[in-house]
């Protein structure tokens, strides 16, 4: 599978045409010749042998949106050329017919929720190879504790491993962009986590909003602490209406940290009322998030050096006490 524009000047993957909404980038030198290109025509653009000659197109215009897909068989090129099937349409918005293995140059400006869409949808793959931007790559990769470990690195971390294969240098392409990129695999893990993803990911969201903050401090702020108490009880809600049927995952980006501005603690008991709770049920809920900090030695902890066992072992504590993130 890749993302595809139209072949040009004899390059057998696809080519530069870009959305005009994202950066441009060529095809990289080192990337014109694929495994299938000595015998096998360029696999975006081949039709099967059994469809009626297609028109000549004229390229699409720059903000054309492309993806295609395709299958091989695993031995010789001989059926190959009609088991490919041609795509178009915007990647984050098309459904993706069941695949194995994903090769994709991109565009960076959908890294992140590609790769959300990817590993948090209803996809089950092998392994996805990407091209992104070396910064993006860096940061996908990171370890807990490296400058660079954020929410995306955890989150992602929680259902696959993901492995630096190259750097490619930004003067391997023609043109020139302006970024370096790097090669990058991302392999799913077979089993699921023991863990509700939707409320994972809720809870990677408050916790590396700040994550150079320890967690006591994340989990003492005012608004914090109301804006949970509303998510808790909407969540325990829905569980006794119908369980099972939680808001599920929200698709979208992976990794908006935030700027460890601490939320303003300004409003007293006035906020509490505002927000349609007594100051008594405030109080009470402050307690248990501080209860489940407490009973760890995690309160002094920041989230940016935490591995994600530490952060289950603090989501189920906080689940346990009936405090919710989704
Ligand atoms: C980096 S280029 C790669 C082109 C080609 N696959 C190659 O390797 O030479 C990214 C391509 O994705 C297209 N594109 C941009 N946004 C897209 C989207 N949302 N869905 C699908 N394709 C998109 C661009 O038009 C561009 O052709």
């Amino acid at each position: 599978m890749g993302a595809s524009g139209y072949t040009s000047r004899g390059a057998s993957t696809s080519s530069p045409t870009h959305a005009s909404s994202t950066p441009s980038r060529a095809t990289p030198r080192s990337a014109r010749a694929t495994p299938y290109s000595r015998s096998a025509p360029a696999p975006a653009t081949s039709q099967p042998a059994s469809s009626p000659p297609r028109p000549t197109a004229s390229p699409p215009s720059r903000s054309t949106r492309a993806w295609s897909t395709q299958s091989r068989p695993v031995s010789g090129h001989s059926t190959w050329r009609t088991s490919s099937r041609v795509i178009q349409g915007d990647a984050m918005e098309t459904e993706f017919p069941k695949f194995d293995v994903c090769v994709a140059n991109i565009p960076y400006g959908i890294s992140s929720p590609l790769i959300a869409k990817l590993l948090f949808g209803t996809y089950h793959f092998r392994t996805a190879t990407l091209l992104l931007q070396k910064e993006f790559a860096r940061r996908l990769v990171a370890m807990p504790g490296d400058s660079e470990y954020n929410r995306l690195a955890a989150n992602v971390r929680m259902v696959a491993d993901v492995k630096l294969l190259m750097d490619v240098s930004k003067r391997d392409f023609v043109p020139m962009p302006r970024v370096d990129s790097s090669l990058v695999e991302i392999q799913p893990r077979g089993a699921p986590p023991e863990v509700d993803l939707a409320e994972w990911l809720g809870f990677t969201r408050e916790c590396f909003g700040q994550k150079n903050k320890t967690l006591g401090a994340i989990f003492k702020q005012k608004r914090k602490i109301l804006d949970l108490l509303k998510r808790s009880q909407r969540s325990e809600r829905c569980t006794s209406d119908a369980p099972g049927t939680g808001s599920g995952i929200i698709l979208g980006v992976l990794d908006d940290d935030g700027n460890d501005e601490a939320c303003s603690d300004e409003d007293g008991d006035s906020g509490d009322r505002a927000a349609g709770f007594s100051t008594e049920e405030v109080g009470a809920f402050k307690e248990r998030i501080a209860g489940a900090l407490e009973s760890t030695d995690l309160a002094g902890k920041r989230p940016s050096k935490m591995s994600n066992d530490e952060l289950l072992y603090l989501l189920r504590l906080f689940n346990e006490r009936g405090i919710w993130f989704q």
